[in-house]
């Protein structure tokens, strides 16, 4: 047996699973997670020793690689002075006026711990600053695991074919609506039904959560106009998108305004960490300034404050997205093409160093695109490709990431693996 084999069988008498996040599990490609025992730059290696390059960078921070050495002189640096005080740092404003300086309409910003917190914390501000109930959201889109937002939901739910979590109250789902992603009409028939009752729509402004898909040109913009016309507020969830997609991420990107945009992932450096911010007389209604309570012992924590700031000072060359956006679209043609020489059909998506990868023909434009893929075959060609040490997403619901680590070599190494691995699907 593997040394991840031993420990995916002991982690499972303890661990529901074996895992403490499903999408780490394989159950969708089938065979043994990988358990990790180090990374650097862009390359993770496992408990046995074997070394892969890494399309994951842990679902998304680590857009400089593993082990930046800003950022660990930053968290050594910080862990000599403590761990976590309960009480307000320097840090975190300098992360708060950070934030508001780079992400366009960010007024003011508010730290937590995880995504998750952070989109559940903006949908109840949002229902405190609107005084109403209902909530829209898209199909295949993930916003964490918050309850509101288990309706239809992306990533790993979709992975496993419970796209409505149980364990969610209906009364609660019921306040949650679903929209089709990229069809602006679907949004406008939910609020020509509740014309006064929704509080805010929330939306990934690139999903991320059922692999990867663009927004539609105007799609973004339709769903402000909307969202003005009905009262309703707009909120970005950019965990995942917030500094990948774009220097001043998604919002900047697209030039759209929301009213409140979560962030995650990359402003943490690789630790636990989530923010939401936007509009100041919104924001002002959060306590202890406003009655919408939201809280959190680690809030803010200064290790994450230490990694995120070291991370995002390093991000403001702004040249590092050109060559990730780069770097990312020769490693796609580099697939597309040993895909096409091996007679499959394959399709890939890309915005900025954030990319999708289909079984399929394409176009991919919303969530029925990507359910219609030959998910099969992703789950041979993700082995093939583990076999030959490239570590791609587990799972055909997910995107992958390029870093500023992956070079030449990496991007090598990873064809040569996807020559080998689309000409076994051929076979
Ligand atoms: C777009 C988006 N929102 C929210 C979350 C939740 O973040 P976390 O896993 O840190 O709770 C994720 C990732 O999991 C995400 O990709
Ligand atoms: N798709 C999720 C986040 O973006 C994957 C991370 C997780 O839930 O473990």
């Amino acid at each position: 047996m593997s040394q991840s084999e031993i420990l995916f069988e002991r982690a499972r008498g303890s661990i529901p699973g074996g895992v403490n996040s499903p999408v780490r599990a394989f159950k969708a490609v089938g065979g043994t997670p990988r358990f990790i025992a180090a990374a650097d730059g862009a390359w993770i290696t496992d408990a046995d020793g074997q070394r892969y390059v890494d399309y994951i960078g842990s679902w998304g921070p680590m857009i400089l690689g593993h082990q930046y050495p800003a950022v660990v002189e930053a968290v050594r640096q910080q862990a000599l002075v403590g761990f976590s005080y309960g009480a307000p740092t320097e840090a975190e404003i300098e992360m708060a006026e950070l934030l508001c300086a780079r992400v366009p309409h960010l007024e003011m910003v508010r730290m937590c711990s995880s995504g998750t917190e952070a989109t559940m914390s903006a949908l109840r501000l949002a229902r405190g600053a609107t005084g109403r109930s209902r909530i829209l959201k898209f199909e295949g889109c993930y916003h964490g695991h918050g309850d509101a937002l288990l309706v239809k939901a992306g990533s790993g739910l979709l992975t496993f074919g419970v796209p409505t979590s149980p364990g969610v109250p209906a009364a609660l789902a019921e306040l949650t609506l679903t929209a089709t992603f990229n069809e602006l009409d679907t949004v406008e028939a939910l609020f020509s039904r509740y014309p006064d009752d929704i509080a805010a729509v929330i939306v990934e402004p690139v999903a991320g959560n059922m692999n990867c898909v663009p927004p539609a040109p105007g799609f973004l913009q339709g769903l402000r106009a909307l969202c003005d016309r009905y009262g309703a507020l707009l909120i970005f969830d950019e965990v995942m998108t917030g500094f990948r997609v774009h220097p001043r991420s998604a919002a900047g990107l697209y030039g759209v305004r929301p009213d409140l945009i979560t962030l995650g992932k990359i402003i943490g450096g690789g630790l636990p960490v989530g923010a939401f911010g936007g509009r100041r007389e919104v924001m002002e209604q959060l306590a202890p300034l406003g009655p919408v309570y939201q809280a959190g012992t680690l809030s803010g924590n200064p290790l994450a404050m230490a990694a995120g700031l070291a991370l995002l000072r390093a991000l403001a060359d702004e040249t590092i997205y050109q060559r990730l956006e780069a770097r990312t679209a020769q490693l796609l043609a580099g697939l597309r093409a040993a895909a096409a020489e091996a007679g499959v059909p394959f399709t890939t998506t890309q915005v900025g160093s954030m990319f999708g990868l289909y079984f399929s023909a394409g176009p991919i434009r919303g969530y029925a695109d990507v359910a219609a893929c030959d998910l099969a075959a992703f789950n041979r060609f993700f082995h093939a490709m583990l076999d030959r040490g490239v570590y791609l997403a587990p799972s055909a619901y997910e995107a992958g990431f390029v870093s500023a680590a992956h070079g030449e070599a990496e991007i090598e190494h990873t064809l040569k693996a996807a020559r080998e691995s689309f000409s076994l699907l051929r076979g």
